[in-house]
């Protein structure tokens, strides 16, 4: 149940970067089920990742900077539902919307080195693939690596945090793990362009929750996100020096049986500084997934294969409307599953 916060706790994840005291982990097992079952979000601090906030944004500068990637070169990356000749439809470039209340480019990419098995060829009338490789920027080899890295780093720290909310729920630290086999997990670089004063909007990402199980967040320090308590006041959650945002998605909501909450959010455009051009922003969220065939399954015993229902999810996600028009309802249909 969410409560009427009025701020984000803080929680340390300093028992992460030195582990072998059981009892720190277990304070740390309880506090993250405390905080997921009142705010539904925190910010996290004491990472235990070796890439600063400095090296996040760089890379983001990187891509979307001045002196980043080409726009020619980022079509090159785009999906399918932009550039109708390019293979990918999952990974890969998407372009700013304009007329969207989603004002924002982004890149996104899925696991380092997904195991062989996992990894469905490029079909040309398969119009939709969760498992495709990565694409990358062929200017920028620096850029590939340092994606890869944040992404590993962000996928060991979900690993971890996923065994302590399993401590927390009285199961055994290993109970998630099926979730980690041939995981879907999503590194997204996002940047809001700034808004010219004259169509200025209050909104650049609307409210929303989001649809997986963990999502960590790195911000700028712009400002600007937003999230919604129990008695619907939009509280702001600015940047905290060193920290990372962690919140989940409606799926692991579902998976604890509503014990912890999925919590809305949005992020407001920013403040215009007198005599200063309008500002732009960027985050990174990392979206934590579990493999396609993974079966995701609640407290009360509802089941779902989670590619499946992440397809279903996609159905109402404005950039890939045209391309989910074409996924075989084969795909789409289940037996023995039910979208909970
Ligand atoms: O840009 C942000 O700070 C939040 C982005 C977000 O909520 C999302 O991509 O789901
Ligand atoms: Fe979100």
């Amino acid at each position: 149940m969410s409560t009427s916060f009025s701020s984000l706790p803080i929680i340390s994840l300093s028992a992460l970067l030195t582990p072998g005291k059981q009892e720190d982990l277990l304070e740390l097992s309880s506090r993250l089920d405390e905080v997921l079952s009142t705010t539904g979000f925190a910010y996290l601090t004491d990472l235990p990742l070796t890439y600063t906030h400095e090296d996040v944004f760089e890379i983001c500068e990187d891509f979307f900077g001045e002196n980043g990637i080409p726009d020619e070169e980022k079509m090159k990356l785009a999906k399918r539902t932009f550039v109708k000749d390019n293979e990918n439809t999952y990974r890969g470039y998407f372009p700013a919307q304009p007329g969207s209340d989603n004002l924002k480019e982004g890149f996104e990419l899925g696991t380092p080195t997904p195991s062989i098995a996992s990894i469905t060829p490029p079909q040309r009338d398969a119009k939709f693939n969760l498992t495709e490789v990565n694409v990358f920027p062929k200017s920028d080899s620096s850029f590939r690596t340092r994606c890869e890295t944040l992404h590993n780093e962000l996928q060991g720290l979900s690993a971890q945090l996923l065994s302590l909310l399993a401590i927390s729920l009285g199961k055994s630290s290993s109970f998630f793990d099926h979730y980690l086999v041939n995981s879907l997990s999503t590194l997204r670089l996002l940047h809001y362009p700034p808004i010219p004063e004259s169509s200025r909007q209050d909104l650049i990402c609307t409210p929303h929750t989001d649809s997986g199980i963990i999502t960590l967040l790195h911000q700028d320090k712009t400002g600007g996100l937003e999230v919604l308590n129990s008695v619907g006041e939009w509280i702001p959650a600015p940047y905290v020096p060193g920290s990372m945002v962690v919140n989940i998605g409606d799926l692991l909501a579902k998976v604890s049986g509503g014990r912890w909450v999925a919590t809305y959010h949005r992020v407001r455009s920013a403040e215009r500084e007198p005599d200063k051009p309008p500002r732009g922003r960027y985050s990174v969220p990392f979206f934590f997934e579990p493999g396609f065939d993974c079966v995701v399954k609640s407290m009360q015993g509802d089941e779902v294969v989670y590619g499946k229902h992440v397809l279903e999810k996609m159905k109402g996600w404005i950039e890939f409307q045209d391309v989910l028009d074409d996924v075989p309802d084969i795909l789409l249909e289940s037996k023995a599953v039910e979208v909970f």
